[in-house]
């Protein structure tokens, strides 16, 4: 069995090719979903890419969440469908209130774009499986809104139920509350992800492939591979 992997486009959208060819890199069937679809055409588990959906107004994510796909998507996530949201698909995770807390802008007030050293915190979701427990991975980051933020009792449960996925090492690129790169949901299935593991797939164009591990973890859950 092939698993299939929705790939979201919004206008605005910028990594949804970059999410397709991943899929297909680590085994699955990429399917390109509409953000004025409704329907998810039965895929299996969803990506929700990184760029710059609706031109970011208002802020980063908030007109995308309301978005017919995103209906579907909230109403199946709530149920225990993967999502995966990536950059401005974590924005958009965070403004539908599927993941705790907000992103604003980085505390540098400018665009950063480097590879990102990060430390995957819980290699026990459905989308971190691949990885060791503590493993050191580096992948691009690039983003202008950021910086994760929550209250402390927040970020006191997001810690204390290893809800934290993924924190930067060697610099907090954006001034992310606890060094937060990643979080997840409570039950796990809605990963949402600020560095970006679709560009670092293939060693040709790199850095490295340390970011597969996000497509293959799903797979594995998927089709038991
Ligand atoms: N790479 C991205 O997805 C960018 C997300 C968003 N537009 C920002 O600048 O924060």
């Amino acid at each position: 069995m092939t698993a299939r992997i929705g790939v979201v486009t919004f206008p605005g959208s910028l990594d949804d090719r970059d999410a397709q060819r991943a899929v297909r890199l680590a085994g699955a069937e990429p399917v390109a979903l509409w953000h004025r679809d409704k329907d998810l055409h039965q895929v299996d588990a969803v990506v929700l890419p990184g760029g710059f959906s609706y031109g970011d107004y208002l802020r980063c994510g908030a007109i995308s969440r309301f978005s017919p796909v995103m209906d579907t998507i909230i109403e199946q996530a709530k149920a225990g469908f993967p999502v995966l949201g990536i950059c401005n698909g974590f924005q958009v995770l965070c403004e539908s209130h599927l993941l705790p807390g907000a992103l604003t802008r980085n505390d540098s007030l400018h665009f950063v774009c480097r590879e990102q050293k990060l430390r995957i915190e819980n290699a026990g979701t459905v989308w971190t499986s691949s990885y060791e427990q503590g493993q050191e991975i580096t992948v691009p980051l690039k983003n202008g809104e950021g910086r994760f933020v929550a209250d402390e009792r927040t970020l006191d449960a997001l810690e204390a139920e290893g809800r934290v996925v993924a924190r930067y090492l060697d610099v907090n690129p954006n001034g992310s509350y606890r060094d937060i790169a990643g979080i997840s949901n409570a039950a796990g299935n809605v990963v949402g992800l600020m560095p970006h593991p679709e560009h670092a797939v293939e060693p040709l164009t790199g850095p490295g492939t340390e970011g597969l591990g996000f497509f293959t973890s799903i797979l594995k859950q998927l089709v038991g591979i």
